[in-house]
């Protein structure tokens, strides 16, 4: 199929065979993470370096400050392992601390070739389980003298329950910058600030695909797979990255990624895209941000024998146009480069100048399409989209909370009175249990102003704008002193 150079086809199948390897990385850019990693190298390191049977650690060059890790040894035998129980357990109780992350190597690329800044508006738009929206927080949060920055996070999925394991996974990090929508991301709708409708700087488009990239991880993938699969998620795949495209502000950055070695859910959507908003967007050249990543140049054309469910976008437009799009700035991560999981990326840069107004923003339409159609779990199937429950109000602190609740606590704990009492929030109108919450002022902002899409949307019976703050700081945390 021209996928590879034939001469690679051994070792690539070969690595299919072979179990995936555990990797992991240290969280966040602060002090402490690089005494974490020290502590590991120094203690946890040790027995591979007087082992015979075992390899050492691989560092992997391409993640920046040597602060993720491959080791030779697949998930089962990690856990088998008498030599390592040390490791295995620290490794267990800093990934429960958010100190470390288990992620697979190829995933943790996408976040990295967006180049964050702490003053960046994010959306990731397929977000749960957040191993790449934790990895977005963290750089949001890189300047440890500024713990609240100007920037946000608003991570999306459309699957209700996988929005709290997003909850789950992310509140470890106790960012006041984040929120979560529970949203189809093909239509998302705007949303409002004092100075219009947001347009984010960085978008991540990691979107549901056929993950034959996962196969050494889930083998049961390779019963199910078939070329059908791919075809089936192509046009989910292309409206969410087009949404994307409209909800990015001019000079912006948006990565696609996807599990999947398929041209169709690849190549394919990415051309597609290229020339919807011709002139409009560029694609990058991700090579040189992430040295020593090994990998292979985006296919030029898809391979006829792929395109079994025939739509037009699924085949090669003209040479002429083909040679404008320079499809081969996509990379392609492949099992034996690195002995990894496959993966493809491709990173966009919104042209400078204003949209045409047939691409401008679109205010939401409540789309005629069924929202069933638009949702896709990880393997690809179409599932009923679960029933919405009705969430609870944003309630900010007004000046009877401080006189009631405040004085109280900040006397107890000792908080200093420079702090944004204002910025606090609860869930619940009653006083009984209420968990106190924490946001930056960016935040307060879009919650505040965007609060009655939620009230209007539940009435109808259809969730469009359904979020959670999960900021997570609570009044019994040490980290509330630290804001
Ligand atoms: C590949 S996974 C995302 C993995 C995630 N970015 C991470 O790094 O942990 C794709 C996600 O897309 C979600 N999804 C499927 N259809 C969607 C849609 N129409 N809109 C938004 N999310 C969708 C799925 O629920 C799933 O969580």
């Amino acid at each position: 199929m021209n996928l590879l150079p034939d001469d690679e086809c051994d070792a690539f199948l070969a690595a299919l065979k072979e179990p995936l390897p555990v990797t992991f990385r240290v969280t966040g850019f602060r002090t402490h993470t690089f005494a974490i990693m020290h502590l590991i190298r120094e203690r946890y390191f040790q027995p591979f370096e007087s082992s015979t049977t075992i390899d050492k650690p691989k560092e992997l060059v391409w993640y920046p400050g040597s602060l993720a890790w491959q080791l030779n040894l697949s998930r089962n035998q990690l856990r088998s392992s008498t030599e390592l129980q040390k490791l295995k357990e620290f490794l267990y109780e800093q990934t429960e601390h958010g100190n470390i992350s288990r992620q697979e190597a190829v995933s943790m690329i996408p976040p990295l070739v967006l180049d964050i800044q702490p003053h960046h508006k994010i959306l990731d738009m397929c977000a749960a389980p957040a191993s790449k929206t934790a990895q977005i927080i963290e750089c949001l949060h890189r300047d440890e003298s500024n713990p609240i920055p100007s920037g946000f996070v608003i991570a999306n999925d459309v699957d209700n329950k996988r929005c709290y394991t997003l909850v789950h996974q992310v509140k470890r990090l106790e960012s006041p910058c984040f929120a979560i929508m529970n949203h189809d991301a093909s239509n998302l709708p705007n949303l409002k600030t004092n100075d219009g409708n947001i347009l984010f700087d960085r978008i991540l488009c990691d979107v549901p695909c056929s993950g034959d990239g996962t196969l050494r991880k889930n083998p049961d993938l390779w019963k199910k797979w078939n070329p059908g699969h791919a075809s089936s998620l192509q046009s989910i795949q292309l409206r969410i990255e087009t949404r994307g495209i409209q909800l990015l502000a001019p000079g912006g950055l948006m990565v696609y990624s996807t599990c999947s070695m398929n041209p169709i859910e690849n190549k394919a959507v990415v051309s597609q895209l290229l020339q919807t908003f011709q002139g409009q967007i560029s694609l990058m050249n991700i090579n040189d941000k992430l040295p020593g990543l090994r990998n292979i140049p985006g296919l030029k054309k898809v391979p006829k024998n792929m395109q079994s469910l025939v739509r037009p976008n699924m085949f090669s437009p003209s040479n002429d146009i083909l040679e404008q799009l320079h499809l081969e700035q996509c990379i392609r991560l492949l099992p034996h480069h690195q002995d990894t999981g496959a993966f493809f990326v491709a990173l966009f840069r919104k042209i400078d100048k204003t949209l045409d107004s047939s691409l401008s923003i679109q205010e939401e339409t409540s789309q005629k399409r069924s929202a069933e159609e638009n949702v896709f779990n990880e393997d690809g199937a179409n599932f009923k989209r679960a029933r919405y429950h009705r969430e609870n109000p944003f309630i900010f602190f007004e000046e009877k909370d401080i006189k009631r609740f405040w004085q109280d606590i900040s006397e107890f704990f000792g908080v200093d009175s420079s702090f944004p009492v204002d910025q606090l929030m609860t869930r619940i109108a009653s006083d009984s249990g209420r968990n106190i919450y924490f946001v930056s002022d960016s935040l307060k902002e879009i919650v505040t102003l965007n609060q009655d899409r939620i009230e209007d949307t539940i009435d109808e019976k259809f969730n469009k704008f359904d979020k959670y703050i999960e900021n997570s700081i609570s009044i019994d945390d040490d980290n509330l002193f630290n804001k």
